[in-house]
């Protein structure tokens, strides 16, 4: 991608934002920077008569703001961050600077000197590189500012009422949002849009080229020969990022002399042409890192980082350290990483939880993927290690391991159960809905295991009564996992194996995440017990992630290397899945999404079993 190799050259620095502003967190973190947000302290109160210009004001008070985090941070733990970005924006009308409205009253004064005129949004903007040696703390600044003028229409004063009372303006400059409400004001923009909003991403990322990837020194010598201004686009940060020289910060850049190039050797090509080196290969870089994003994951997890911020974040690094009983230095460094990853936020006050975090790494909640995750870090991580066997010698080198049977022992059960669970739950909804079931009044979930799925499917049709079919051994756990004295409506559990008792009568069946555990010979032998149970016009309702072309490779990828390391069971394509519903008497088969990772398959039992 054209615009990664310039944010990519912030990704394994530490950066804080040092702004409290959410629009600025969004823009940024949306154009695939990582940082931490520190909002800053510094009071906006420089003297505005003192500058020459409105964006003077507005650059000095970002520069301001992110001084003021730095020296900070370096103080409080003598590291500073890499990089922190401040800004400011305000609005200028006049010769008049607005900043953000004190009350309703000063919004109405500042909204009614720009009802029908054109004013000017400035947003100024400081970068400071930050060299903590020695306990001293050095700073290189670099600022620019961006401005855009925006026209609002002629209003009436009840609308400007309205729209005061809604309380959008009061944390914005000039009163108004334009990404919301405000837009409605708006009649014409010219410059950027996103200056306006609080960030001017697009000169931001061109600062960046400037001090990252200075132009080379023959690009310099065409660009000047076809009289070109010398650093104008990304593209050309690309392709300049990928060759050693002419990369990385540099002081001139910082100083903001940043139109010099860099001493060294530049490859003459034949043609007097110079050729262009390949993209810096970023998301690769990214792919050879992720299992280290998914160890952090895992370990945080089983630590219940997530449980103690949770109950009771944000809490510095040294309180959680000692909640989970771990070393600080470790400890400080996995949240760090959990924050890099999106799954924590660090301010003043401490770390705290995402609400991705919270809802579903924590291990309590009803979309908690607490279980799923420990059931990759103790399971599925040991088994792919052993990938390079199964690819060498296909599936038959898992079928020579002992395979992990999750009924074996009583704790590796449970960790099953409950990984099972919890991503039953997240999906349950979307299975139930995935087509219209009312016809039914009778439902079997064969393997059902801790009832999620039946649960959901007797919530979402009122008349259908759905019993859970599954080991005796697994519905001896079943009440752990809801709450006490759960005594659901329409719905109950039966004990048995499907391999070898007779399955409870019902109009529908259903195999979630069943048939994928099992080699072809034992599909057939399920199926044809299922079939035989089905009374015509019966239902069998098939949930899988199935290998399908449809798919991105991405959502499909685990399930193709899951088929590898299993001992016997394979996924299957939607194609297979409908030719196994023919083969077993069930007609009209028909195809459904549950989410982008799950296909529902729903065949009718056909009057003869013959295919
Ligand atoms: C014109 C306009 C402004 N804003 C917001 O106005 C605040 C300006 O105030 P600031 O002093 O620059 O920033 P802050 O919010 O006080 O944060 P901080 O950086 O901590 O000073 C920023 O939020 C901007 O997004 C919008 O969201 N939409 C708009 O159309």
């Amino acid at each position: 991608m054209v615009l990664s190799p310039v944010i990519g050259k912030l990704l394994h620095k530490r950066v804080v934002l040092a702004s409290a502003s959410p629009r600025r967190r969004e823009i940024l973190s949306q154009a695939g920077l990582r940082f931490e947000v520190v909002p800053s302290r510094f009071k906006e109160k420089l003297d505005k008569a003192a500058f020459p210009t409105p964006y003077a004001y507005a650059i000095e008070t970002a520069k301001q703001k992110a001084l003021e985090v730095a020296s900070r941070m370096h103080q409080k733990d003598l590291r500073a961050p890499d990089v922190v970005i401040g800004a400011d924006t305000i609005v200028t009308i006049g010769g008049l600077i607005l900043e953000k409205p004190a009350d309703k009253q000063d919004a109405y004064r500042m909204l009614s000197r720009l009802n029908g005129k054109e004013h000017s949004v400035f947003t100024g903007v400081a970068i400071i590189h930050c060299c903590s040696e020695d306990g001293q703390l050095d700073m290189d600044v670099c600022e620019f500012h961006e401005e855009t003028m925006v026209k609002f229409s002629e209003l009436s004063e009840d609308l400007l009422w309205e729209y005061i009372d809604s309380g959008e303006p009061m944390d914005k400059a000039g009163g108004y949002g334009i990404q919301a409400l405000g837009g409605m004001l708006v009649e014409c923009v010219r410059g950027d849009f996103l200056n306006v909003v609080g960030f001017p991403l697009n000169h931001f990322c061109k600062k960046l080229v400037e001090l990252y990837c200075p132009p080379r020194r023959e690009d310099v010598q065409r660009v000047k020969h076809e009289s070109i201004p010398a650093v104008d686009t990304f593209e050309i940060a690309s392709d300049a990022a990928q060759g050693d020289e002419g990369c990385g910060p540099s002081r001139a850049g910082v100083d903001g002399h940043s139109g010099q190039a860099p001493a060294g050797p530049q490859g003459p090509d034949t043609n007097g042409l110079v050729e262009n080196p390949p993209p810096f290969p970023s998301d690769l870089l990214d792919l050879i890192d992720g299992f280290k994003a998914s160890k952090a994951l895992f370990t945080a997890c089983k630590l219940k980082v997530f449980d103690v911020l949770k109950e009771e974040g944000p809490l510095k690094a040294v309180d959680v350290a000692r909640k989970i009983n771990a070393s600080v230095c470790g400890t400080g460094r996995l949240l760090d990483v959990c924050v890099a990853l999106g799954l924590l936020e660090k301010t003043d006050t401490g770390y705290g939880n995402t609400r991705l975090a919270s809802r579903h790494l924590a291990s309590e909640g009803a979309c908690s993927l607490h279980g799923f995750v420990a059931y990759h870090d103790e399971h599925a991580w040991t088994v792919f290690t052993d990938l390079e066997s199964a690819v060498r010698q296909g599936p038959q080198a898992a079928a020579g391991r002992p395979e992990e049977d999750p009924s074996q022992s009583r704790d590796r059960r449970l960790r099953f159960m409950r990984a099972m669970h919890g991503l039953t739950q997240l999906t349950a909804r979307q299975v139930a809905t995935a087509f219209d079931l009312s016809r039914f009044t009778s439902a079997c979930d064969l393997g059902g295991c801790t009832g999620a799925l039946a649960r959901e499917l007797a919530r979402e049709y009122p008349r259908l009564k759905v019993t859970v079919f599954d080991l005796p051994e697994v519905i001896e756990h079943v009440s752990s996992f809801h709450p006490e004295g759960w005594q659901p409506e329409r719905l109950h559990f039966v004990p048995g194996d499907f391999f070898k008792d007779d399955l409870p009568d019902a109009q529908l069946y259903v195999l979630s995440r069943i048939l994928h555990d099992w080699a072809d010979d034992r599909v057939h032998e399920l199926l044809s017990r299922v079939s035989r149970s089905c009374k015509p016009g019966g239902g069998l309702l098939v949930v899988e992630t199935a290998l399908d072309e449809r798919r991105a490779a991405r959502a499909s990828l685990p399930a193709a290397l899951n088929a590898l390391v299993r001992a016997q069971g394979r996924e299957r394509s939607l194609a297979e899945y409908r030719s196994l519903l023919g083969q077993h008497g069930f007609r009209d088969v028909q195809v459904a999404q549950a989410g982008d990772r799950l296909d529902v398959v729903l065949g009718t039992r056909a009057s003869s079993s013959a295919p």
